[in-house]
Formats: structure tokens, C-alpha cells, sequence
């Protein structure tokens, strides 16, 4: 694998006449001290790590050369180091501070969330209240937005891939299955959005061809054409409100075949007593055409998110207590 673009660390020091020089070291499995398991994929375990020099704690992705190799996953791991690389000022998003390797293994040392995931959480409490889902949803949104400002498609977003770090923020992980867009439609000075600020329009630019994702959170346009563009993001956005306000996704049924089915048939209904602010974003998000869905800016100011200080002032903010 090639050290491409990840960041070093460096460590202050002084040279013979005294005079402070910053040293590029590079760290290695030795530098830290492993714990707990947070996770495991099918080539990869995140284990939480304390870097013995600076006593800080990270999760470290510790992935396996051989089954990589094996499973024909190079590519993936390849776009997740690219992807991070790409989000690394946001702080609704897992940080790479640098990776490196050894014979077996490559390492990825990430934010550790010491909060756990979204998913226990609101498995505890049963549903979300408005004041908790508007917070957390905002977030989530807010990460949204500036993943694919930056040419990003995260394409497997759900509540087990929301963490929550210690202040009770989110931090939307695991990249293994994003999708770069090219430059040109990545956001920024001469690639805004055509003037409807649809974020379809262009799709030619926007759309990525391969299948991934969590059944229930699965947009249509990748069940019938396997599409995935930016407004995919935005289709599980739309499921992950529904759940935090219903306690259960909209589209779940005895097999993935029957969820599939539902959602290309938009076969899902709210429970009596559902908020109906939270009911009108969400129909205008579960949409099956990913060109009529509300972009981002709209869903912004959609009523639902009344009162909600956009910017860093959402991160700057204490956490409702969940109820
Ligand atoms: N796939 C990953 O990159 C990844 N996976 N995990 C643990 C998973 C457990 C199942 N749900 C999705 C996340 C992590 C990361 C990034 C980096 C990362 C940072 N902090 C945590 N923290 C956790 C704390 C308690 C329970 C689970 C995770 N976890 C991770």
C-alpha cells in the first residue's frame, strides 16, 4: 500500500543551536496500547488504542492484508483512506489522523466515539422525542451537507454508523463503502449545483455504479438502475428521522427481498400520533424520484428545523438530554 496522503505525526524538538524544529515520525503499532474491541468487519477490527507518548485515546482500524487481498476489497480500502482524507474538518465525521503498516496489517488511527452508537441508544429509550430527533437530526444533516460538498456519497448511512462522542455528539463512521465523485461535482467555487440547486441535476456528473448498503436504508434508484447519487444520502436521512421518531425504519419486513419490495413500492405508513411536521420532511424526502427529493438547503429551513443555529454553532451546543 502507498502512504498517500496520510498525515504524520510530527514532535517538537530542537536542534544543536536550541532552536525549536518540528521532527516528521512516523508512528507505528508499537506506539500504542490496544483495549477493547469496538467492532468487526470481515477484514477489519476497530479496536479502542491509547498512543503511549501523548496518552490520547483512538480507535484504531487494524485491517488484514491477506483477506483483503483475498476478498478483493483493495479498491474499497483504497476509496474509505481517500474518502477520510478528503473530511478531515468536520466534526460530525470519524477523523483520520494517519495510518500506517505493517507485514500483516495496515492501521487507521481514528476519532474514538466514546459515546457508542445512535442505535443503543435510541434501542433504550424506544423513540426519540422531537426536541432530541431535531438536535440529532440537524447534525447528521449538517454532516451530510459537507460530505458531499467535498464529492463524497457515504451510501450506507444508518443509526449503527451515527456514534456519539463524549459530549453526546454525532460522528458518522465507516467509509468502506463511499463513493469519491469527481471533482467537478464535488462542491465548492465553479462546481455549485445548475441554479435549481438540485442536487440531481447533472446527474451524469453525480452518479456512482456499484451496490452497497443496509436493506432497510437502501434508496430505490439503487434497487432499479443501481445508481447511487448524493440524494441516496438523503433517501436514508429520511428513513433515519422516521426511526428516531417511530422507533423502528419505515421499510422493514420478514427478508430483504420483501423490504426491497416495499421500498420501490413506497409501501410505508406513519404510526397514529406521529408528529406531523416530522410527517411532512419526511414525504418530501422519501421520494421515489432522487430529483424530487428536498436538497439540502431546503431541508434546512424546512419547518421541522425550527430554531436550529446551523453552522458551528450546532457543534458548539450542549446535547438535549435523551427522552
Ligand atoms: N468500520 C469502522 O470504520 C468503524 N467501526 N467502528 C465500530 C462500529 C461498531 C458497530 N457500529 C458501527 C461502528 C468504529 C469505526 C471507526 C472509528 C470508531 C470510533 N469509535 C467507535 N466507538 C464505539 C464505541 C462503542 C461501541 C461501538 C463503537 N467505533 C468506531
Amino acid at each position: 500500500w502507498k502512504e498517500r496522503g496520510a498525515a504524520v505525526a510530527t514532535r517538537q524538538d530542537v536542534d544543536q543551536n536550541g532552536r525549536p524544529v518540528s521532527k516528521i515520525v512516523k508512528k507505528g503499532v508499537n506506539d500504542f496500547h490496544f483495549g477493547r474491541t469496538l467492532g468487526e468487519g470481515s477484514y477489519s477490527t476497530v479496536l479502542a488504542a491509547t498512543d503511549r507518548q501523548v496518552h490520547r485515546e483512538y480507535a484504531v482500524k487494524v485491517l488484514d492484508k491477506r483477506h483483503i487481498i483475498k476478498e478483493k476489497k483493495v479498491k474499497y480500502v483504497n476509496i474509505e483512506k481517500d474518502a477520510l482524507n478528503r473530511l478531515t474538518e468536520h466534526p460530525g465525521i470519524v477523523r483520520l489522523y494517519y495510518t500506517f503498516q505493517d507485514e500483516r496489517s495496515l492501521y487507521f488511527v481514528l476519532d474514538l466515539a466514546n459515546g457508542g452508537e445512535l442505535l443503543g441508544h435510541l434501542k433504550k429509550m424506544g423513540t426519540f422525542d422531537e426536541e432530541c430527533t431535531r438536535f440529532y437530526g440537524a447534525q447528521i444533516l449538517d454532516s451530510i451537507a459537507y460530505m458531499h460538498s467535498k464529492g463524497i456519497i457515504h451510501r450506507d448511512l444508518k443509526p449503527e454508523n451515527v456514534l456519539l462522542d463524549e459530549q453526546m455528539h454525532t460522528k458518522i463512521t465507516d467509509f468502506g463503502t463511499a463513493k469519491i465523485l469527481d471533482i467537478r461535482s464535488a462542491g465548492g467555487p465553479g462546481t455549485e449545483g445548475p441554479a435549481s440547486g438540485d442536487p440531481m441535476d447533472g446527474a451524469e456528473q453525480e452518479r456512482a455504479v456499484s451496490f452497497v448498503g443496509t436493506a432497510e436504508y437502501v434508496s430505490p434508484e439503487l434497487l432499479t438502475d443501481k445508481n447511487a447519487c448524493k440524494a441516496s444520502d438523503l433517501w436514508a436521512f429520511g428513513c433515519i428521522l422516521y426511526q428516531l421518531l417511530a422507533g423502528r425504519p419505515p421499510f422493514k419486513a420478514g427478508n430483504e427481498y420483501q423490504t426491497f419490495q416495499k421500498i420501490v413500492a413506497l409501501d410505508y405508513h406513519f404510526p397514529d400520533g406521529f408528529p406531523p411536521v416530522a410527517r411532512d420532511l419526511i414525504e418530501r424526502l422519501l421520494v421515489l424520484d432522487p430529483s424530487k427529493r428536498l436538497p439540502i438547503e431546503h431541508i434546512k429551513s424546512h419547518p421541522f428545523f425550527e430554531g436550529i443555529q446551523w453552522g458551528m454553532g450546532l457543534w458548539k451546543q450542549k446535547a438535549p438530554r435523551l427522552r
